[in-house]
């Protein structure tokens, strides 16, 4: 399904030509740096045309790359994507194994692109619950890439916000308690001294490799965090579209754009306020 053609043909072409004029426009105004998205709707998208669930994870892979490709062209630089939640291991074997084949494929075809584009690519989650074959070509990509700056994809795997922050608190309480510091704050006159601050947190996040998001799309209807990026979205524009994934397109990132050139100013504001 993911194939190189696919790509050469999105890169080139008077699609891409238009695409590109539009995105000169839309650069007049201030540009995200880092872009989420909840990929809902893959299935309601098959129902919908009457094919089997599983195509519409391809369809929904899809247009993942192409969303990729163009952010790249807006000058966005950092794309994180929900691939799939822990949680997502109660749905049927087949779904997951779906999911986990679409991995290892994008596996292949990123690689591919991370040398083409200089793109870094990163998986954040949990990923002792993947299985060893996807483990090893998942960490061989990201050593591969780590070198590159020019766009950081991160594809959220095995991942929930809750299992995330529960991570990087052991590992800041291990850090400390390793240094002799200890974790415990003291009071200090009418204050009290944190031990642990927020920053040590940040540090051990999965995602820590991309600030946080300037946009956060959730496609499908929907209006739930679904336990994605909950720590880092608290000052983040918050786009739901009422298309299924799948559907997703140019347009739907250019609405989403414009939205948060129009609030700019208050996320502005309330960033330098943090
Ligand atoms: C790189 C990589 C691994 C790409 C993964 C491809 C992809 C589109 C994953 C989405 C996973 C997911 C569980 C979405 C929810 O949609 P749903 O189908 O549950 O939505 P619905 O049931 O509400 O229609």
């Amino acid at each position: 399904m993911l194939r190189e053609d696919i790509i050469i043909d999105i890169f080139s072409g008077w699609r891409s030509f238009l695409r590109k004029c539009l995105f000169r426009v839309i650069r007049v105004g201030p540009i995200p740096s880092h872009i989420a998205v909840i990929m809902d709707g893959n299935r309601r998208y098959a129902k919908k045309k009457k094919i089997d669930d599983m195509t519409g994870y391809d369809a929904g892979a899809l247009a993942l790359l192409h969303l990729i490709i163009y952010c790249m062209e807006l000058g966005v630089k950092y794309v994180t994507a929900y691939a799939f939640s822990i949680d997502n291991f109660r749905r049927q074997p087949e779904e997951v194994q779906k999911i986990m084949d679409l991995t290892m494929e994008s596996v292949m075809l990123l690689t591919w692109i991370s040398k083409l584009r200089s793109v870094r690519v990163h998986f954040a989650g949990k990923l002792q619950l993947l299985s060893a074959e996807i483990q090893d070509a998942a960490k061989r990509l990201m050593e591969s890439t780590a070198g590159y700056n020019n766009f950081v994809l991160t594809i959220c795997i095995c991942y929930t916000s809750s299992d995330e922050i529960l991570h990087a608190v052991e590992k800041s309480c291990k850090e400390k308690w390793d240094d002799g510091i200890g974790i415990m704050g003291y009071d200090k006159g009418n204050d009290y001294e944190r031990l642990i601050k927020v920053v040590d947190i940040e540090k051990h996040m999965y995602t820590a490799i991309a600030p946080d998001p300037d946009i956060l799309i959730r496609t499908g209807g929907e209006y739930r965090l679904s336990n994605f990026l909950v720590w880092q979205s608290s000052c983040c524009h918050l786009s739901s579209l009422g298309t299924v994934w799948p559907e997703f397109g140019v347009f739907h990132l250019v609405w989403a754009v414009l939205d948060f050139q129009k609030n700019y100013r208050y996320f502005a504001k309330k960033k330098l306020q943090l």
